[in-house]
C-alpha cells in the first residue's frame, strides 16, 4: 500500500498518567492539514510551533509546541505532526479526540512502528527493537535493543542473505548444465562458501541466543515436595506476600509467576504446586503444570525440608531430569539449630544445597546472590556487543541452519534441484528476520504488541 492511499492515524505518544509535557502524534496524508487545523495556523516543515491547539467548536484546549516532519523524512516515513502539550491525560484525550474530528482515526498498538516498517524506514528486526527499547528495564538491556534497532543484528542477517543469494545463482545457473559434473562448475569453491556461511550462520545464531537470553531472562522454577516452603521462598524472595502460605500440604495448586530483578538481571520466579504421589483432582491437575512449567525452564529451583531432605526427593529428581540447570535449597534451618551455610548433600554426589530459613531470613542472602550469578551468567550480562534478540529469530536461524545443512547434502550427492530448494527455503527462512519475507498475520503478531501510540 503506498502512503497515498492510507488513513491518518492518531494516539498520545507519551505514557498514561500526568506529565510535564504530553505528545499527541498524528501520521499520514492528513496530518498536516489537521495539525494546521487545531492550530488555525500554518505549519512549516522541522519548526517548532508555540501555537494555541483548538477543538471543534473553537474553543482552546492548550498551548504547546507543534511539529511538522513533511514524508518521507519522519520517524513513519509519512507526513507527521506532533502536538506537544500539558501532559494532562484529559487535555491529550481531547487532542486526539479533536484529531479524529477533523478526520484521523485512533491509532492501534504499534502502528506507527508498523507504519515506519511498511515505509521502509526500519526492518522488521528494527521495529521489534524499538518496542523492546521502551520495555528495557535496565540500561544494559537499553543498550541491547539500540544496538538491534542501529541494524547491528539486520545487517548481519542481510549480509548472510546476500552470501546465500550468490550462492543460489551459481546453483541455478549450473543446473542448466545438467550434464556436467558439478565439480568442473566451480562445485568446490561453492562448497567452501557454503561451509564458511554455515559457519558465519552459526557464530548469528548462537549471539542471537544470547540477545533472546538477555531480552527474556532466566525463566527459573521452584519445585519439591508438598510443604518444603516453595511459597514462603517465593515471598520472601519477592519481598512480598504473593502466594498462599498455610501448613497444609497441597496449598499451591495454580502456577504463580512473578518477575523480579537480581542485581540488575531480569528473572521470572515460578511457584508451583508440590510434587507427590496422589492428591485430589486439582492438587494432581497442579503437578501437571508444574511438570509442563518445568519443560520450559532455565533452571530448577529445588527446595527440600531441612529436617528430611531425603523426602520425595525422587519426584523431584524425575521431574528436573530435562531441566538445563539446578540449584538445591534446604529450608526451614531454623528447625534445625544449625548455622546456614552451604552443606554437601550426600545423596546430591557433587551438588550443594544452600542451607536458608523463609522465616528468619538466614541464608537469604546467598539464595539470592547464587540466583544473580546465575542469572547474569545465563543472560551473558557485560558481554560487549550484545543485542537483543526474540525467539522468532532464533527459530528462524535455527530453520536456515536446517536448510542449509540439507543443501549442503545435496551438494554432496550433486542433486543440484533440491540443493537449489534448500537454499531458497535458507534464503527465505532468513528474510523473514528482517521482514523480507513475511505472512501477513506475523505483521499483526507482532505489532500488536506494541503499545498504543509506538
Ligand atoms: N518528539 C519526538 N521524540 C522522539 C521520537 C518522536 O517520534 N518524536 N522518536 C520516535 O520514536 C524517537 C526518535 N526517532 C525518530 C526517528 C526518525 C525521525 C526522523 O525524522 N527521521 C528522518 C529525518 C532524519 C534526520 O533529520 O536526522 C528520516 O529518517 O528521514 C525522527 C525521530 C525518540 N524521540
Ligand atoms: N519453621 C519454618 N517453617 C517454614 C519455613 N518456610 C515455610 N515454613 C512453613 O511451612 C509450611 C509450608 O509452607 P509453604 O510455603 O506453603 O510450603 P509449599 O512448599 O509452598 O507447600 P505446597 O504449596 O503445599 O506445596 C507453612 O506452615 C510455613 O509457614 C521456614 O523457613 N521455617
Ligand atoms: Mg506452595
Amino acid at each position: 500500500m503506498t502512503t497515498a492511499h492510507r488513513d491518518t492515524i492518531a494516539a498520545i505518544a507519551t505514557a498514561a498518567g500526568p506529565g510535564g509535557v504530553g505528545i499527541v502524534r498524528l501520521s499520514g496524508p492528513r496530518a498536516r492539514a489537521i495539525g494546521e487545523a487545531l492550530c488555525r495556523r500554518g505549519l512549516r516543515v522541522r519548526h517548532a510551533h508555540h501555537a494555541r491547539f483548538h477543538d471543534g467548536a473553537g474553543e482552546v484546549l492548550d498551548d504547546g509546541i507543534a511539529l511538522y516532519f513533511a514524508a518521507p523524512a519522519s520517524f513513519t516515513g509519512e507526513d507527521v505532526v506532533e502536538l506537544q502539550a500539558h501532559g494532562s491525560p484529559a487535555v491529550l484525550q481531547a487532542l486526539v479526540a479533536a484529531c479524529v474530528a477533523l478526520g484521523a482515526r485512533r491509532a492501534r498498538a504499534g502502528e506507527f512502528s508498523e507504519r515506519a516498517f511498511l515505509e521502509g524506514r526500519v526492518d522488521l528486526a528494527q521495529a521489534e527493537a524499538i518496542a523492546d527499547l521502551i520495555a528495557a528495564a535496565d540500561l544494559q538491556a537499553a543498550r541491547a535493543a539500540r544496538r538491534a534497532l542501529d541494524g547491528e543484528f539486520s545487517r548481519r542477517v542481510e549480509a548472510l542473505a546476500a552470501d546465500l543469494l550468490a550462492v543460489r545463482v551459481h546453483v541455478e545457473a549450473a543446473i542448466d548444465f545438467v550434464d556436467e559434473p558439478i565439480d568442473t562448475l566451480g562445485g568446490g569453491a561453492l562448497k567452501a562458501k557454503l561451509a564458511r556461511i554455515a559457519d558465519d550462520l552459526d557464530a548469528l545464531l548462537q549471539a542471537a541466543e544470547r540477545g533472546r537470553r538477555l531480552r527474556d531472562g532466566l525463566h527459573a522454577v521452584i519445585v519439591g515436595p508438598p510443604n518444603a516452603g516453595k511459597s514462603s521462598l517465593l515471598n520472601a524472595l519477592a519481598g512480598s506476600e504473593r502466594a498462599i502460605v498455610t501448613e497444609i500440604a497441597g496449598t499451591t495448586r495454580d502456577l504463580l509467576h512473578e518477575t523480579l530483578r537480581v542485581d540488575g538481571v531480569e528473572m521470572t520466579l515460578v511457584d508451583t504446586a508440590g510434587l507427590r504421589e496422589g492428591g485430589d483432582a486439582i492438587e494432581r491437575e497442579g503437578m501437571r503444570r508444574a511438570g509442563a512449567e518445568l519443560g520450559r525452564a532455565d533452571l530448577a529451583i529445588v527446595v527440600l525440608d531441612a529436617c528430611d531432605p531425603a523426602a520425595g526427593r525422587r519426584a523431584v529428581a524425575d521431574a528436573i531430569a530435562e531441566v538445563p540447570q539446578h540449584l538445591w535449597v534446604h529450608n526451614k534451618i531454623d528447625l534445625l539449630g544449625t548455622p546456614a551455610s552451604e552443606t554437601t548433600d550426600a545423596t546430591l554426589g557433587d551438588a550443594v544445597a544452600l542451607r536458608v530459613s523463609a522465616h528468619t531470613g538466614a541464608g537469604l542472602a546467598a539464595l539470592h546472590a547464587a540466583l544473580g550469578e546465575r542469572a547474569r551468567r545465563y543472560a551473558g550480562a557485560g558481554e560487549a556487543g550484545a543485542f537483543t534478540a526474540r525467539t522468532r529469530h532464533v527459530e528462524a536461524l535455527q530453520a536456515t541452519a536446517a536448510e542449509l545443512g540439507e543443501a549442503r547434502l545435496q551438494l554432496d550427492h550433486e542433486v543440484l534441484e533440491l540443493a537449489a530448494e534448500a537454499l531458497r527455503q535458507a534464503h527465505d527462512r532468513l528474510g523473514e528476520i528482517t521482514g523480507r519475507v513475511h505472512a501477513d498475520d506475523l505483521l499483526g503478531h507482532i505489532f500488536s504488541s506494541f503499545c498504543i501510540g509506538k
